[in-house]
């Protein structure tokens, strides 16, 4: 579904160059939950903005479905896009409009009509188990809550592609395992392709099916591991031979 061939981005400044990614290839398939960790600073949200055509590489080939990202045309690519949702770490809900026009809100953008998307935006808080919630405003949730709205506001345009940015980083153990049941739940449901980028080892180990290890933005490790189904603290993955 996604391949990189050899990508490298780097950042520079006036007087510095900060290398960070270097020669990545890699596939991630149809159906997996593919993991992207590492240690801070080792270019995990940088793959993960190329991953999700927010960022293009400095050199190398990205595929997606085959494609060429960099031959695509600006159409094409959006088209590409609007197959894709994006689950941030800060919670980027607008705390002016309820629960409910959150969710409904992707839609909006989209030009849906205002009964469809209402309705489709229920569909889906209903999903995550909060429909009594949906006239109220973000600011009256949980950090578990506004999360689940995340989830839900992220489903709502049906992608086939899901990409999460540290979405448990800042949430207690109960809640943590909460969200990645339902990240499990919509894998399964919905037969979507999950990416997520985490420090929190535990967590990979608890849901990813596939897993890439980055040190330094280099790969360190690519490959199947081991799923746990206890959800404790660990430090370590197993790894499956590939
Ligand atoms: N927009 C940018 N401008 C300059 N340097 C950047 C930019 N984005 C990332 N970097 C640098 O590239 C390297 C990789 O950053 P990246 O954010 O991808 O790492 P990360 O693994 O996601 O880190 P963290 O876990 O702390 O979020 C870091 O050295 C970072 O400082």
């Amino acid at each position: 579904m996604l391949e990189l061939i050899q990508v490298s981005k780097s950042f520079k400044s006036k007087f510095t160059k900060q290398n960070a990614l270097i020669d990545i290839s890699l596939k991630i398939h149809e159906g997996d939950i593919f993991g992207i960790v590492g240690k801070s600073g080792v270019g995990k949200s940088t793959l993960l903005n190329i991953l999700s055509l927010q960022m293009l590489p400095d050199s190398g080939t990205f595929l997606f479905k085959n494609q060429k990202v960099d031959s695509l045309k600006k159409i094409q690519k959006q088209k590409m896009i609007d197959e894709t949702s994006f689950i941030f770490q800060d919670f980027s809900l607008l705390y002016n409009l309820t629960i409910l026009e959150n969710i409904a809100l992707p839609l909006k953008l989209r030009g849906i009509s205002k009964e469809e998307r209402l309705k489709k935006a229920k569909l889906m808080l209903e999903f995550v188990g909060l429909l009594d919630k949906q006239d109220a405003y973000p600011i009256k949730l949980s950090g578990g809550e506004v999360q689940r709205i995340s989830i839900a506001r992220a489903l709502v345009t049906e992608p086939k592609i899901l990409y999460l940015d540290e979405p448990t980083s800042s949430l207690d153990e109960a809640t943590t395992l909460d969200i990645l049941n339902i990240i499990k739940e919509v894998h399964q449901k919905f037969n979507i392709t999950i990416i997520l980028v985490s420090h929190q080892m535990s967590a990979i180990k608890y849901i990813c099916t596939r897993v890439l290890l980055l040190e330094q933005g280099k790969i360190k490790r690519l490959g199947p591991i081991q799923n746990s189904n206890d959800f404790k603290p660990t430090y370590d993955l197993l790894w499956e031979e590939a």
